[in-house]
């Protein structure tokens, strides 16, 4: 058994059944017929086969999971722009830079607007949660005012997340929607500390230079002091498509790498998120593993958007830090389960080019949506598996839900997590508290 040291008041609840989760040494742990204590902080107390562990009084409910469902770490989406929500699934016919010019930027510019903002970002955050996403890493837009409604809607919501107030001081294809390097640095200011003022106890900001094509060197620069003076977490796009990276080059000719242009800057940190990277080279990757940097995994839209394919497999190798996100709306799904499945896509597409290819399998996969994205996040003392003392942030699955996606046709299948969709996450936890179904308020 093993357990934090408290004593049996401080219990809340005990789930009973079967555990499947990541750890540091197994890529996926099944823990059949376990006890689970969460305590009243949220983090879980026991994990344990005994009730022996917990003294007789104190443990004010328990649950008994049947033998159709499971509990599982809800899922880390690394990278999500939640104000690009409103067309999901729609305009996925151009390459990202034209993509960015001719639908991302006129969208993002109507979040001035607090009512759009509000509409649009609560339907994110439920969609999300609903969809078993317990953390999520979000960038939002330039605008100040609707960032902090984001954040104030995934608290009240009760996810666990990062927000991003976005940085662009260049964009000449839609000038309306940009900043001067003074406002971007003033407003993310701003931004930082009336987010640190609310103390939510799961949202928290990160800081968000859009890339280094619609940033100067200046902004960088300021952005690379806020993150490093505050202690804050740092997100962008890296490497995405090969036209972005040669722009990069032509822009910034003085350094060694498009990697290096956000390192000079004090950009690259162990709390710093990078989208994409389907184009970085080996070199890049050792000074992501130097720095502690990590990579998103955003195998939808790289797709979607035609950008390239990441080889996971070489960014593992290189002992870098992977999670994975939706990338919403370059990837036209908020589920983390389609992060997964598109994942193992690429990962099969990479093998059927190079057959000695070591395709990535279905439980690497499950770590990297879990205790991989929480790495990538540097969160992964609060969440991603059951480990004690850690929140209890987690999904009751069950695969035999009325209505839904899965037929169980032999007794005694598996989870089956490759034809799951949303039907079949009966419940979703964050830091101990039931977050999905919602509690309806008129
Ligand atoms: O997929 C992407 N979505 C974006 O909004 C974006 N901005 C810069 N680079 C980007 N890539
Ligand atoms: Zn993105």
């Amino acid at each position: 058994m093993t357990s934090s040291n408290k004593s049996a008041v401080d219990i809340a609840h005990v789930y009973r059944g079967t555990f499947v989760h990541s750890t540091d040494h197994t890529v996926v742990e099944i823990l059949e017929d376990r006890l689970l204590g969460v305590d009243t902080e949220g983090k879980v107390y026991s994990i344990c086969m005994e009730w022996s562990a917990y003294p007789c009084e104190g443990h004010r409910l328990v649950h008994f999971v049947v033998c159709s469902e499971f509990f599982m770490p809800g899922m880390v989406d690394t990278h999500i722009h939640a104000s690009q929500y409103s067309y999901a699934g729609t305009a996925l016919d151009l390459p990202l830079l034209q993509w960015l010019n001719t639908y991302t930027f006129p969208v993002e510019a109507c979040y001035k607007d607090l009512a759009f903002a509000r509409n649009v970002y609560t339907h994110v955050v439920k969609r999300t949660l609903r969809n078993g996403t317990t953390t999520a890493c979000y960038f939002a837009t330039i605008h100040t005012d609707a960032s902090l409604l984001l954040g104030q809607i995934a608290n009240d919501f009760g996810q666990r997340a990062l927000v991003g107030k976005v940085c662009m001081d260049t964009n000449n294809f839609v000038p309306h929607y940009r900043e001067t390097p003074d406002e971007s640095h003033d407003e993310t200011n701003r931004f930082i500390s009336e987010m640190l003022k609310k103390k939510y106890p799961l949202v928290m900001p990160v800081v968000t230079p859009r890339f280094a094509l619609s940033c100067s060197a200046a902004l960088l620069g300021h952005l690379g002091e806020i993150a490093k003076n505050n202690h804050l977490h740092i997100q962008s796009h890296i490497s995405e498509t090969k036209e972005e990276v040669k722009l990069v080059k032509e822009l910034f000719p003085d350094y060694d790498s498009y990697t290096d242009v956000y390192h000079k800057h004090n950009l690259l940190t162990d709390k710093t998120v990078m989208a994409h990277g389907c184009h970085l080279t080996d070199e890049e990757l050792k000074l992501f593993r130097e720095k502690g940097a990590s990579v998103a995994h955003c195998p939808n839209s790289n797709i979607s958007l035609c950008s390239g394919m990441l080889d996971a497999r070489r960014v593992l190798n290189h002992k870098v830090k992977l999670g994975l996100g939706t990338d919403v709306a370059g990837g036209y799904s908020p589920s983390m389960l389609d992060a997964v499945r598109r994942t193992l896509d690429t990962s099969k597409a990479l093998t059927i080019q190079d057959p000695q290819y070591q395709t990535l399998t279905f439980e690497e996969v499950f770590r990297l949506a879990t205790l991989g994205g929480s790495q990538a996040l540097s969160l992964d003392e609060h969440t991603g598996n059951f480990q004690v003392g850690k929140d209890f942030d987690a999904l009751r699955v069950n695969t035999a839900i009325a209505g839904g996606p899965i037929d169980l046709i032999n007794h005694g299948e598996g989870p089956k997590v490759g034809t799951r969709d949303d039907r079949n996450i009966a419940e979703v936890y964050v830091a101990g508290k039931r977050v999905v179904p919602f509690v309806e308020t008129t």
